[in-house]
């Protein structure tokens, strides 16, 4: 019989190679080598401008509980051939790092850190894949949702998506991630409770079809609820649906607040002009059209453009699932190491696509405002003790084809990492869901709008400061001298 081990700490949900890597770091002296780890992603997902960073809160809840506990280490002994002494300092591990961070909801861009995590090796090896995990997910549904907001413009947008997600964590973080991107409600109820996102609904065809009609239906749920909106598309929407939820409101009275009617098949476009006559000439010009059925941003757009009479859109499938790109690439990359002379090094990974090299070096990303315009004019990443904030001008290069560049006078520059951990102590206060909702629409505020186009945007500039770039270009030559010299 298979044995059940208590699952009582997330320390395991890593990849078994990590553990792997501490044991070698471990028996060889390395361990507590000083090593900077540093995530990023190499393209914006679903072909946009920017990324909205999500997953922060979770992964300082999974840090501030790292420890391998009885059954972690039971299941480890049990199950690999590590030796006493190696479990024993699992066992006694606790997580010394310093993790610095973007915020949740800030913008980040391709080719920039958003993640640093710097201590001994081992420790930053562990926590590759929860991150990665956590934040990949998070950051893809959070910026797939933008996209949804975007087109839906000033409309509510309903996230509808817990049946189809990934899963319940996936439901559950993607929701909150949603609601970090720009959804203003969720049907979820448990998201409702855990995180204080606004729950709402309708009701489903089971009502109507338990009925076996409209009439009876709607009735019913007025009588035993105050906030109505009906579903119309059981049977016939036009014909059936939208009289008998008028019949309704109009028996019903002020007993009810007949707040819509909910369509979900058929041609949305002449459907809902046809809806919204109804309702108009009935003397509800108050009571909204909400539609979902498979929506995406495409579909949106599209019936937008054909002057769709929606109010409201409950999305799900394409929004949780995140359908179109179902992963964001992130990747934690070792961008620093200390070697046994005790010296830092920079390290790097080499690849034949130019922009696919990784940049060496420990980082800060700054984002750059022009103070006269208020808009952000690029990122400028530097190495961690450069200060681009009391430069008098900027000069601004792209990190490949370097005879793109500016010079920007006049302008603020902010960190985007802050910190978060420092030598395993938490000394970041987290925002509340609220304020992070804020504070990614305010950044998206300040983005121009060539920048934000869902179709073909402008590449937001995400540069390298001259002493980056050289240390990149000078470790690109030597590593590829070394590689030529060992195979001559
Ligand atoms: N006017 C429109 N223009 C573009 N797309 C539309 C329009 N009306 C609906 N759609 C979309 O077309 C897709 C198919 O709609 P349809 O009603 O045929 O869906 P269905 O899933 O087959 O219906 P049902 O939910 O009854 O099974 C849906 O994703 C829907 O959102
Ligand atoms: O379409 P989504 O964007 O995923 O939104 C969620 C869907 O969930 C419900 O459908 P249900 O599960 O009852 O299936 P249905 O497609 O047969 O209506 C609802 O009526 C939406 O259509
Ligand atoms: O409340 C709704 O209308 C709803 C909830 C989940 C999925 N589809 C619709």
């Amino acid at each position: 019989m298979t044995k059940v081990y208590r699952d009582d700490s997330q320390t395991l949900h890593t990849d078994m190679y990590q553990i792997n890597m501490m044991k070698t770091y471990w028996e060889m002296g390395k361990a507590d080598k000083k090593a900077v780890f540093e995530a990023y992603y190499r393209e914006n997902p679903f072909g946009i401008g920017y990324g909205i960073f999500a997953g922060l809160e979770r992964v300082v809840n999974y840090i501030k509980n790292l420890r391998f506990t009885d059954a972690d280490i039971a299941f480890l002994r049990e199950t690999q051939d590590y030796p006493e002494d190696f479990l024993t300092y699992l066992k006694e591990f606790t997580f010394a790092g310093t993790i610095r961070s973007a915020v949740e909801g800030e913008l980040v861009f391709a080719n920039e850190p958003f993640i640093q995590v710097e201590g001994p090796l081992a420790h930053c090896q562990l926590v590759e894949t929860a991150i990665l995990n956590i934040v990949n997910f998070q950051t893809l549904i959070a910026t797939k949702t933008s996209e949804f907001r975007t087109v839906v413009d000033g409309d509510p947008l309903l996230e509808f998506g817990t049946r189809r997600a990934q899963e319940m964590d996936a439901a559950l973080w993607g929701t909150r991630a949603a609601y970090i991107g720009g959804a203003d409600g969720t049907s979820n109820v448990r998201a409702g409770k855990i995180f204080g996102i606004p729950v709402s609904g309708t009701h489903a065809h089971a009502l109507v079809q338990a009925y076996r009609d409209d009439y009876q239906a709607f009735k019913a749920y007025a009588q035993s609820h105050k906030d109505c909106v009906f579903l119309v598309d059981t049977y016939d929407t036009l014909r059936s649906g939208v009289p008998n939820a008028i019949r309704v409101a109009d028996e019903m009275g002020d007993k009810i607040n007949f707040l819509g009617v909910r369509i979900d098949s058929g041609d949305m476009a002449y459907i809902s002009k046809q809806v919204r006559k109804k309702l108009d000439e009935a003397g509800y010009p108050n009571a909204k059209i909400y539609a979902s059925n498979n929506l995406d941003v495409k579909t949106i757009l599209n019936l937008k453009m054909q002057g769709a009479k929606v109010d409201v859109w409950g999305v799900g499938t394409k929004l949780i699932t995140a359908y179109e790109q179902p992963a964001l690439g992130g990747v934690y990359k070792l961008v620093s190491i200390e070697d046994d002379d005790g010296q830092m090094h920079d390290t790097i990974k080499l690849t034949n696509n130019a922009e696919k090299v990784s940049t060496p070096g420990k980082k800060q990303v700054w984002r750059i405002t022009s103070n006269e315009q208020g808009k952000s004019e690029g990122d400028y990443i530097t190495f961690w003790d450069e200060r681009p904030d009391q430069q008098e001008e900027l000069f601004m290069f792209h990190p490949v084809h370097t005879y793109v560049n500016k010079t920007v006078k006049n302008f603020t520059a902010r960190p985007v990492l802050r910190e978060i951990f420092v030598e395993g102590k938490l000394v970041y206060e987290l925002p509340t869901l609220e304020e992070i909702k804020h504070y990614a629409q305010d950044s998206l505020s300040s983005l121009w709008e060539e920048y934000k186009r869902g179709l073909n945007p402008e590449p937001y500039p995400v540069d390298l400061s001259q002493k980056l770039y050289d240390n990149k270009i000078r470790i690109i030559h030597e590593t590829r001298q070394k590689v030529k010299d060992e195979t001559k």
